[in-house]
């Protein structure tokens, strides 16, 4: 892949924002409501600045059809960029088997089970650390990142990387995986807002 001059490559970014423990900038969290099947954003941290460049390019706001938080990006991204880590804490299966046991269902959707060299471990994001991979939410159809294990002095880190390029204002999403979550089964309606 062709780095623009300066630019560390994805693995190295991940390598460095996991190291730090923090997120990079570029991302604002909404809260989104979903009533009577249509969607809308709540509140919006975006900038003026970056509000009247979405305005510009793009002739629709967004589609949304969850409810909760979500992941906004306000600044673009290219194919490939690293974007955040799911943060959490590392757990192997009996802990993560134990954990799923007593969890309430909504923080078991915080667990992140994933295979490492053969064995079965598992990210725990189920406490509120204000970290934001934590809050980016599933689309199966049109996702715009895509988790992948990168290995950062032999421990492996959950990191989104950007699967296209991504505007400012959009939602950042990715594939959950293959089991039957609720919200799939719902038909929800899309509806466009403007602000
Ligand atoms: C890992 S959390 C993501 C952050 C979450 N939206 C929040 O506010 O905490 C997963 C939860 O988000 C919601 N969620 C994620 N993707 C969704 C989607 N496509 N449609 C509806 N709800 C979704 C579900 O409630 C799910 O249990």
């Amino acid at each position: 892949m062709k780095l623009r001059r300066g630019k560390a490559s994805p693995k190295k970014e991940a390598a460095d924002f996991t190291a730090t423990g923090k997120d990079r900038d570029g991302f604002d969290v909404k809260y989104i409501s979903s009533d009577k099947g249509s969607s809308r954003i709540l509140r919006m941290k975006t900038p003026n600045s970056v509000r009247g460049r979405i305005g510009k390019h793009w002739p629709y706001r967004f589609f949304l059809s969850r409810s909760g938080r979500g992941v906004f990006s306000c600044v673009h991204f290219n194919k490939g960029d690293f974007l955040l880590e799911y943060r959490g804490q590392l757990i192997n299966k009996l802990e993560c088997d134990h954990r799923q046991k007593v969890y309430h269902d909504a923080l078991k959707v915080f667990m992140f089970e994933f295979c490492f060299n053969g064995k079965l471990l598992c990210v725990d994001a189920a406490r509120e650390d204000g970290s934001l991979g934590r809050l980016v939410n599933d689309d199966h159809i049109n996702p715009n990142s895509n988790m992948k294990i990168i290995t950062v002095k032999g421990t492996p880190h959950l990191c989104l990387i950007a699967t296209r390029s991504i505007n400012p204002g959009e939602e950042i999403t990715y594939n959950y995986g293959d089991s039957e979550w609720p919200w799939r089964s719902k038909v929800l309606k899309m509806t466009l807002h403007c602000y």
